[in-house]
């Protein structure tokens, strides 16, 4: 192993993740959180030799070659601001935020000139075994040579390296991660506010309704922080998650005046503009797949529901110009589930024409409706706020009234991304 050594700053989930993997490599790691959780980090990282804790950023920064500040993405300029100046001279400096624009900002207005920028993204959650996966590298301010160690080091971690530049990663994010997870927390607001654990519901099970109910309540358990950040810091997703919302609300209000052919017209031009060039790609999911991970027991026979959140969806990008499948090679596995479905419904033309006949003909889930449409309506005011802490008094609100069901939600939630994942292969070419 070359003599270089990696420093970590920030040793919350992704943190830990890759000071396990990249010390698993043989390289030497020094880490540190916040000082208050030094001595618990000593005792978390006692079994790995490779890895050393040290109490704050100064330390990790004088010593390390290649430095990854893992912290929340609000967080970054003051933390870069605080330890950026102790950078060991030479060194090369990244970030793992899941928002590249107020990052390379930071780096900029506080790192010494003599330090190199690349930075990174693993486009998974820590939970999620990074091989085969997206892990888009970005050399922002640096020579080939600290690029290429760079991505030695990474290379531990068994992804698939993506190059793109600051401003790609944060377009292409915000068409995928940022928007995606709009329809999802709207979700969980909705049956939230309903009062209802979807689950319990005939509508909510099987086939496509287990992947909104295991994602969305996957989204819920994790930190606020990652979802607000990747919103509100993303200067590109504000209009996207705007357009969501107001396609769900367009929708809605055909479906409420019963205007079947406007309603029929607009989800077909939709369906065509999306998915016309790609009706002959594989299938991303298979239905007898999707029905093993219900929480809920299988109704006999499955409910109809108009899918008001995935013609919204499709709706969205197509108003946006977006063709999601030109994104995949910058992927995350809940877009791809996302996806999955979406194109499950809308390359079905049975399915689909069921959705439409259901939107317009049955009121019997007006109620779920119209809540869903608040729903997205508020996160998007939400992000357009640029209110954080708004963010976050709704995510913890409905996260509080998930959490008694968390624990059954990530089994079979995990075992669902595995599977499927493994099905799938990944696809992100
Ligand atoms: N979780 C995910 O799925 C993914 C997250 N990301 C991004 O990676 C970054 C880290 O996320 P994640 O690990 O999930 O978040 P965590 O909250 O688990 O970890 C962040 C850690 O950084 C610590 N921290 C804050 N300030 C400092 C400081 N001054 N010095 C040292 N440590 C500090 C935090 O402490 P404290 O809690 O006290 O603030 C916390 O322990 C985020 O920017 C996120 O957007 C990227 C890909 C996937
Ligand atoms: O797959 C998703 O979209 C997730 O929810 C996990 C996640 C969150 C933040 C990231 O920057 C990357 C992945």
């Amino acid at each position: 192993m070359e003599n270089k050594s990696v420093g970590i700053i920030g040793m919350g989930d992704m943190g830990r993740m890759y000071a396990r993997r990249i010390s698993d490599a043989g390289w030497k790691v020094n880490a540190c959180d916040v000082p208050a959780k030094y001595q618990q980090l000593v005792v978390d990282f006692a079994d790995c030799e490779n890895v050393t804790v040290y109490p704050n950023g100064h330390l990790v920064s004088r010593c390390s070659d290649y430095i990854i500040y893992s912290v929340e993405a609000e967080k970054m300029d003051h933390v870069v601001a605080q330890y950026g100046p102790s950078t060991k001279q030479g060194a090369v400096v990244g970030g793992q935020t899941s928002c590249k624009t107020p990052e390379i900002a930071a780096f900029e207005s506080h790192l010494p000139h003599d330090v190199e920028i690349v930075s990174c993204h693993s486009l998974h959650g820590p939970g999620v075994d990074p091989k085969g996966q997206p892990l888009v590298l970005m050399k922002h301010r640096a020579s080939d040579e600290s690029f290429q160690l760079v991505e030695r080091i990474l290379s531990c971690l068994g992804s698939k390296h993506v190059y793109l530049t600051v401003q790609e990663h944060d377009r292409i994010t915000a068409d995928t991660q940022a928007v995606t997870h709009a329809a999802f927390l709207s979700m969980g607001a909705a049956w939230a506010a309903n009062k209802q654990f979807p689950w319990e519901v005939a509508r909510y099970v099987g086939g496509i309704e287990n992947v909104k109910i295991n994602i969305a309540l996957r989204i819920y358990s994790a930190k606020w922080h990652v979802y607000a950040g990747l919103a509100i810091l993303n200067p590109s997703a504000r209009r996207q998650i705007r357009q969501y919302a107001q396609s769900v609300t367009e929708l809605f209000k055909l479906m409420l005046g019963g205007h079947r052919e406007e309603f029929t017209q607009r989800v077909k031009s939709a369906a065509a503009s999306v998915f016309g060039n790609n009706s002959q790609r594989n299938l991303l999911l298979e239905d007898e797949l999707l029905d093993q991970f219900s929480i809920g027991d299988m109704p006999p026979q499955q409910v109809r529901n108009n899918h008001l959140s995935l013609l919204a969806m499709v709706d969205c990008w197509s108003k946006l110009g977006i063709v999601p499948y030109d994104h995949m090679i910058c992927s995350t596995p809940v877009f791809r589930m996302w996806l999955g479905i979406a194109e499950h419904l809308f390359r079905n033309e049975k399915l689909l024409d069921e959705a439409i006949d259901t939107a317009i003909e049955d009121n019997t889930f007006r109620s779920d409706d119209l809540e869903f449409t608040f729903a997205a309506r508020d996160w998007s005011d939400r992000v357009d706020f640029l209110s954080m802490d708004a963010y976050r008094e709704k995510f913890e609100q409905v996260q509080h009234y998930f959490e008694p069901r968390f624990e059954e939600a990530k089994k079979v939630g995990n075992q669902m991304l595995k599977t499927i994942l493994e099905r799938s292969s990944a696809t992100t070419s």
